[in-house]
């Protein structure tokens, strides 16, 4: 998906979102980006001279070795770290701190156990201070397009994995965040809930339109979600090819992964992450 487009004489003035020259800017830049943790015991350097571009509404994964600063990238871009060099954009707008514009979901849920499914998700508009009644509105929404129906006042210990990682999927988009990130969100999960999650991910991402940020352990995973699949190297952690999967936006699990697209773009991925352990 491509956002670019050129600015005519009747069109007006370039605003926030827009670059100069009336370009509209990446939902997600990242700019010779470098990160150098210092711990007492030693320096590591986690993320080196790293540059993506993500258009908004891209579903954008990022695979690559243990440890190559795929964590660090999503902090980056929600503003939990600074970069050592180079900038982090969002919407064209310099990343200078936590930012409140995004939703993260993390490899386990992290629900508060005596609130029940509903009054976990509802808890980012508290956070927030949004509208009582709307938030509800909402989180009744979510629930309803993520399958949660008849479990909203049950309490985490009665929900199976899958169930606690909708919930927590749920309450990263309860504010309608226009960038959500997600870190290996289903890895905990058996492999054929991981499976109906990437379908339901597929068309909650259809039904809401956020751009996406997904770092996965799971080549199948990366190529059935994602427009676009950043490869990363071992640390210090830096792009070594981004592979468009072009596949149509509506995509059933079991055909997609029968399609030479898919094929085409795993098998690469495999090769690329293959020959990096094989140097290392
Ligand atoms: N706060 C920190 N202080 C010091 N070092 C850190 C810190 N956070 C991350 N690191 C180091 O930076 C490197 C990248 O870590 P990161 O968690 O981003 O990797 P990752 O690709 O997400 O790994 P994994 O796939 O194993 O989750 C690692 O060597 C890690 O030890």
């Amino acid at each position: 998906m491509t956002m670019e487009r050129r600015t005519t004489a009747s069109e007006p003035a370039p605003t926030a979102g827009q670059a100069p020259g009336g370009r509209v800017a990446p939902a997600v830049r990242l700019d010779g980006v470098r990160v150098r943790f210092h711990t007492k015991t030693r320096d590591v350097t986690a993320l080196s001279e790293v540059g993506l571009d993500v258009a908004a509404g891209e579903f954008i994964a990022i695979v690559g070795p243990s440890g190559c600063g795929k964590s660090t990238l999503l902090k980056l871009v929600a503003g939990l770290l600074a970069p050592t060099a180079g900038e982090v954009r969002l919407n064209g707008e310099r990343v200078r701190g936590p930012r409140h514009d995004i939703g993260y979901v993390f490899q386990r849920a992290a629900l508060l156990e005596w609130r029940s499914a509903r009054r976990n998700i509802l808890l980012q508009a508290e956070m927030r201070g949004l509208p009582p009644a709307a938030a509800r509105r909402r989180a009744d929404e979510l629930i309803t397009m993520t399958g949660l129906d008849g479990f909203a006042d049950a309490y985490p210990h009665e929900l199976s994995g899958g169930m606690q990682q909708r919930v927590a999927l749920c309450r990263a988009l309860l504010h309608k965040p226009p960038v959500l990130l997600m870190d290996e969100p289903f890895g905990a999960l058996d492999a054929l809930t991981r499976e109906q999650m990437n379908t339901e991910l597929n068309r909650v991402r259809r039904e809401t339109g956020p751009t996406v940020l997904l770092v996965t352990h799971s080549i199948p995973e990366a190529c059935y979600l994602a427009d676009r699949v950043v490869v990363m190297s071992p640390r210090p952690g830096t792009v070594t090819e981004i592979i468009e999967v072009g596949l149509p936006a509506e995509r059933d699990y079991t055909e997609t992964m029968e399609r030479p697209e898919f094929r085409e773009a795993a098998g690469r991925i495999r090769t690329l992450l293959g020959s990096v352990s094989a140097h290392h």
